[in-house]
């Protein structure tokens, strides 16, 4: 089995013919079940909004602390707002994250609110661009969805209002800690996380039964990975795959966006292959993510 990263174009899976769509589909599944992990290209997303949210990453990282308190995690509740160093610990074995992060989620009637910096255009590019990220995990679904052997809009009505957050990171390169991790080893909770990284290197993966590999940066291509929701939902036919950030050379800046299904979606394992049985009971989308979020907090944030 093979445990490279595959770049994959995903161009015709966007705008081909069924075949060509299939043929998409059936690489993206490959990577699924072998690595969890693989680059896309040909995503659509225009090079210059990512540049712009890098620049308004950079922007508000370096605003002043007092700002950065305003908008809070700790304050604006929901898994929304600024997170300072320290506060988190992916690996609970190791020392605490050096990073700090900005969560927002839908921006939307009824969702809870979004936390904005005061800087000019802010807001509107972030929802801009995560619109952009949904757009290429609908994508992303349509081909899970045909090689797993289900109608290709099986994932559409479970992705309406999706649990999705967008997550600004910043990894500190300053006062080095010896055996501090960027991002200690995880796996991501959801479906599929889309992740930007601007130009520096640090992301390491350890596909299962093997040892850590680098996930080096590919200029506009986004690394993909499959997380623990769409594993289950799959009966364990794709791999969440552990990964980390080491501590980086330099500063370094990466924009993810977790996509989660609709908080009253049925997460009920697909059963791909006759004489296949479930590996899990049925679970709203909600209840998992709130099961895997007390599992890492003690509570939900
Ligand atoms: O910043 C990165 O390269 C990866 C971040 C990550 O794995 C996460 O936040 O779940
Ligand atoms: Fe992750």
């Amino acid at each position: 089995m093979s445990h490279d990263i595959p770049v994959i174009d995903i161009t015709r899976l966007r705008e081909g013919t069924p075949a060509e769509r299939r043929e998409v589909a059936a690489a993206l599944g490959r990577a699924c079940r072998e690595t969890g992990f693989f680059y896309i290209t040909g995503h659509g997303v225009d090079p210059s909004l990512l540049r712009a949210v890098f620049d308004a990453s950079h922007a508000l990282f370096a605003l002043p602390d007092a700002e950065k308190e305003r908008i809070a995690r700790s304050r604006v509740g929901h898994n929304r707002g600024y997170v300072g160093y320290g506060v988190e610990r992916l690996d609970t074995a190791a020392l605490p994250d050096r990073k700090e992060a900005f969560n927002m989620g839908r921006e939307a009637a009824g969702e809870p609110a979004n936390a904005w910096p005061d800087i000019p255009g802010w807001r509107d590019l972030m929802v801009g661009y995560f619109a952009a990220c949904q757009s290429v995990g609908a994508s992303l679904h349509r081909a899970f969805a045909l090689d797993l052997g289900v109608d290709e809009d099986f994932f559409v009505d479970k992705f309406t209002h999706p649990m999705a957050t967008l997550r600004l990171l910043h990894y500190c390169a300053a006062e080095p800690r010896p055996r501090a991790p960027g991002a200690g080893a995880h796996t991501d909770y959801g479906n599929v996380t889309i992740l930007a990284v601007d130009g520096v290197a640090g992301l390491q993966v350890r596909p299962r039964g093997g040892d850590w590999i680098d996930a080096p940066m590919i200029p506009d291509a986004f690394v993909c990975n499959i997380g623990d929701c769409l594993m289950r939902w799959s009966n364990d036919v794709y791999v969440s795959t552990p990964h980390r950030v080491l501590q980086p050379a330099s500063d370094r800046y990466s924009v993810a966006f977790f996509l989660d299904p609709d908080a009253d979606a049925v997460v009920e394992p697909i059963m791909a292959r006759p004489g296949d049985t479930p590996h899990y009971p049925p679970i709203t989308g909600a209840d998992y993510l709130r099961e895997r979020l007390e599992a890492t907090y003690g509570h939900t944030p």
